[in-house]
């Protein structure tokens, strides 16, 4: 099966079987996610009923990883929570070990984790292969999605859909179905369906691909979506098509990792929290102001050194 199958990921079909249109029409580009935490305090302190308690979805503890080939250490003892409902930033200096994060995560075979360890809703996810990683609900768009030459994207996203399907067993998509659960989705990340029928991602244009990858994504209905600089490359109507796009995917039961090294994309999809990332590990975390802080100041004016 091609990387990309294996890599890109599933859906939370416990939840539901199909993806709801876009929550709301006006724009929820702007959705007020950076907000959870504090909405949970308001809601203690105003003496309602205290909220549940954050569900971890993501705990990755002390994870060291090096690359396969030569044994170079690459993540240096990390350490990052993401509960459900909440949306992470990470950013860092090129070279910081993001993407290798990213890659770890799902089981990119070029890496080996040598220490640590990864709980992904309750499991081990060090133990799964990527395809199970997948159908547990984890998905990754990768910094520079790969191309499929032969296999045309209708195929490939009724394919990876129904395989999550039969994983999970819930009945599988024909192929009129799935084009009715499609096309809202196409809408939401505004595509032309043109590109159905071409072979994934052969010819597509940067900001192309990032939108069929949040294609898939909204296709595989992940629980959890590690989208690696998902803003590179993109215009900013275009930007702003994939980041309303994401929003509309969140719901308080899914969570998102973002890589990026811009805080313009935080303008539009608002994180609850931002790691910086230094030499594998993270060396800072706080809220969107941190993001703010790097533009004006640089990477110096936090680093560890
Ligand atoms: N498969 C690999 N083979 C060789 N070196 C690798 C491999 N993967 C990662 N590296 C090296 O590991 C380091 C971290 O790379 P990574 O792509 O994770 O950084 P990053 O923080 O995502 O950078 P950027 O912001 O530039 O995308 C880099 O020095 C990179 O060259």
């Amino acid at each position: 099966m091609a990387s990309s199958a294996l890599f890109s990921p599933p859906l939370s079909l416990s939840r539901t079987s199909t993806i709801s249109a876009p929550r709301s029409s006006k724009d929820s580009i702007f959705l007020p996610r950076g907000r959870l935490p504090s909405l949970r305090l308001a809601a203690a302190s105003a003496g309602g009923s205290p909220p549940p308690p954050a569900k971890p979805f993501l705990h990755v503890e002390d994870l060291r990883a090096v690359i396969a080939e030569t044994d170079q250490e690459i993540l240096r003892g990390l350490n990052l929570t993401v509960n459900e409902g909440e949306v992470h930033a990470l950013m860092g200096k090129n070279g910081s070990g993001k993407s290798t994060l990213a890659k770890v995560l799902v089981g990119h075979p070029d890496y080996k984790v040598t220490g640590g360890k990864v709980v992904f809703k309750g499991e081990n996810l060090l133990e799964m292969d990527p395809e199970k990683r997948s159908h547990a609900g984890l998905f990754m768009s990768f910094q520079t999605p790969i191309e499929i030459p032969g296999v045309s994207n209708m195929d490939f996203m009724l394919m990876s859909c129904n395989a999550r399907r039969k994983a999970l067993g819930v009945p599988e998509l024909s192929p009129l179905d799935f084009w009715s659960f499609l096309y809202p989705k196409l809408q939401a990340v505004n595509m032309d369906p043109k590109f159905l029928n071409r072979n994934v991602n052969e010819g597509f244009s940067g900001g192309e691909k990032k939108r069929n990858e949040i294609l898939q994504l909204a296709v595989l209905e992940a629980d959890m979506a590690i989208l690696d600089e998902i803003d590179s490359g993109l215009d900013i109507d275009a930007l702003q098509d994939v980041a309303k796009a994401v929003n509309n995917l969140l719901t308080p039961r899914n969570s998102i990792l973002m890589i990026t090294h811009y805080q313009r994309l935080l303008d539009f999809i608002r994180p609850s929290y931002v790691h910086i990332m230094e030499n594998g590990t993270i060396i800072k975390t706080g809220d969107v102001s941190l993001a703010s802080q790097l533009e004006k100041e640089g990477y110096r004016s936090l680093s560890a050194a």
